[in-house]
């Protein structure tokens, strides 16, 4: 069974449909890929799955359970949780507490307890303290944690914006381009690090990338966008020689 199913969802900007009866089907363990030129829709399905659009029509559902047009934090509490193309930590804030503020949104203490320092809510700090530590080491951010987000090397911020992403305990992890703006050691380490985080914390991905050395080298299967259109779905090799996906990208740089 799937875990994330997306049946024939499309988004309307006013007059322009982005996206146009987009279905996708995520098993659990899978890594999948969405590829397509610029402004070909990638990051409206995206934000349609993640609830910062509602479909016009079509549907979404999540283990199940229908969760089209739930908004943002709901859907990330049910266990989907995404990174941004554009990286969006808080650069004056440490590793350790960018990751703690992640943690912060499953906390079950009332702002009273927080505030009086409860011991309730003192036990849930520490036990999340723990676990962003663990996690932390676990995506080797370990020799950070003290240093301001900010000044960390490109490739790190990355590492850092999916290791927040996964102190939600998701299930499915939706990663908008994580390769952008990557050296070619960057992306190759990005590589082997999202097949280790999907078997580690057991995770089914869904991710959009520009490059094509990492989509092609991690993703076991792809669906390709142009104008807002499914025009292609396959493995690796079937895309790479798919004519309409050839002509898509006619005089646009596939390897960016
Ligand atoms: N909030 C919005 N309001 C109006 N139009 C939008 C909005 N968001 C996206 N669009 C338009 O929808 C289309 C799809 O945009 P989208 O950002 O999803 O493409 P993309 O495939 O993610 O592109 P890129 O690879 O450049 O990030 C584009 O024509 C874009 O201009």
């Amino acid at each position: 069974m799937s875990l994330l199913e997306v049946k024939n969802i499309t988004i309307k900007f006013g007059g322009l449909t982005a996206v146009s009866d987009f279905s996708l089907s995520l098993k659990k363990g899978e890594i999948v890929g969405l590829i397509g030129p610029n402004g070909a829709g990638k990051t409206t399905a995206f934000n349609a799955i993640t609830g910062i659009y509602k479909p016009a029509s079509g549907s979404v559902s999540f283990n199940g359970t229908d969760i089209t047009g739930l908004l943002p934090d709901k859907i990330t509490k049910l266990g989907i949780a995404r990174t941004f193309q554009n990286i969006r930590l808080f650069s004056n804030l440490s590793v350790l507490e960018n990751v703690l503020v992640a943690h912060h949104l499953r906390l079950k203490s009332s702002f009273a307890a927080a505030m009086l320092r409860l011991p309730g809510y003192l036990r849930q700090e520490n036990a999340m303290r723990k676990e962003a530590l663990e996690l932390l080491e676990s995506v080797n951010l370990t020799r950070f944690i003290n240093e301001k987000a900010g000044s960390l090397p490109y490739g790190q911020q990355r590492r850092l914006e999916i290791a927040r992403a996964l102190a939600t305990h998701p299930q499915v992890l939706l990663l908008d381009e994580p390769a952008a703006g990557m050296n070619p050691r960057e992306s190759h380490e990005l590589m082997e690090f999202i097949g280790e985080i999907r078997d580690k914390f057991d995770l089914s991905i869904f991710m959009i990338e520009h490059h094509m050395q990492v989509v092609m080298g991690v993703c076991e299967r792809i669906l390709v966008l142009d104008h807002g259109v499914t025009i292609a779905e396959g493995n690796p090799a079937e895309i790479q020689g798919n004519q309409k996906v050839i002509e898509a990208y006619l005089g646009v740089e596939m390897d960016a």
